[in-house]
């Protein structure tokens, strides 16, 4: 896949709640293929960027262009988002990953039945099957996740911050599953707040401060200028200010 290839374009987007605005002026592309973390200090919208390409938040302006279907973006939410209390089993959860496949009630053929447990040995999680999802450890409630991920097969992956509060054996585990994603030429854009594995492992970055700060080569984005520069933008920001509209440079 030739990396000049966009999966995502941002033409001028703005991205909030409400009227107020919490990301904006991002202009650029996202290329097919390419492995991108997101960083910023708390508060910078990198959670809503990632809500605005699935698609769940509407700009307020500009246009988020994808290069494929919206159901050929799989998404890993914030752990605080996901309802553990809800009743299924670890082999239900990581199923639903061929719904976009097999559809609501498809049902699950026995070739599924092989790539779901094909699915949780690659997590480490064979013998969970049965087990309810609100009796696993955070660790494994994301290898069950990941897993989910890996059934879904799509061309776009996104995740937010899916390493918080992981021991560093599932996190090595899981990362090596974001590296064969991006051997495999999937577009995988993770949010992201250790710089160390950022630096280790994302060939490119954008840093955000509620709106770019600098995006592009990891080692030249993570400037300790850049850092310091996107921390002082969300010190700086004005939580009641409206839409700006700012021209284009
Ligand atoms: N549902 C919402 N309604 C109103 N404001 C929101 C909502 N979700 C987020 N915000 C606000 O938008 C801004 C950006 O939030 P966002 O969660 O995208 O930041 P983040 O960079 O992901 O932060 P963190 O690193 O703390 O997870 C924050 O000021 C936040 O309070």
């Amino acid at each position: 896949m030739s990396a000049q290839t966009s999966a995502i374009r941002f033409d001028e987007v703005t991205l909030g709640y409400g009227r107020r605005p919490a990301v904006h002026h991002l202009d650029g592309t996202i290329p097919a293929g390419s492995l991108t973390a997101v960083v910023g200090p708390n508060g910078a919208g990198k959670s809503t960027l990632l809500k605005g390409i699935v698609g769940t938040l509407k700009p307020l302006e500009g246009h988020i262009g994808l290069n494929a279907p919206s159901s050929g973006i799989a998404y890993l939410p914030q752990a605080a988002e996901i309802d553990r209390s809800f009743p299924l089993s670890v082999y239900d959860l990581v199923a639903m990953g061929l719904w976009s496949r097999s559809g609501l009630f498809g049902g699950i053929a026995r070739r599924d039945r092989t790539r779901v447990d094909e699915a949780l040995s690659a997590v480490g999680l064979t013998g969970f099957e049965r087990r309810p999802i609100s009796t696993l450890s955070g660790g494994q409630m994301q290898r069950a996740l990941f897993a989910r991920l890996l059934l879904q097969d799509a061309p776009v992956i996104l995740l937010d911050e899916p390493f918080t509060a992981i021991d560093a054996k599932t996190t090595a585990d899981l990362l090596d599953l974001v590296r064969r994603w991006h051997d495999e030429s999937r577009t995988v854009v993770a949010v992201l707040h250790d710089l160390d594995m950022v630096k280790r492992v994302f060939p490119h970055t954008l840093l955000i401060a509620r709106e770019p700060v600098a995006w592009g080569r990891t080692p030249e984005v993570l400037s300790p200028e850049n850092l310091l520069k996107a921390r002082r933008m969300v010190e700086a920001h004005d939580p009641h200010a409206d839409v700006c509209h700012r021209s284009v440079a």
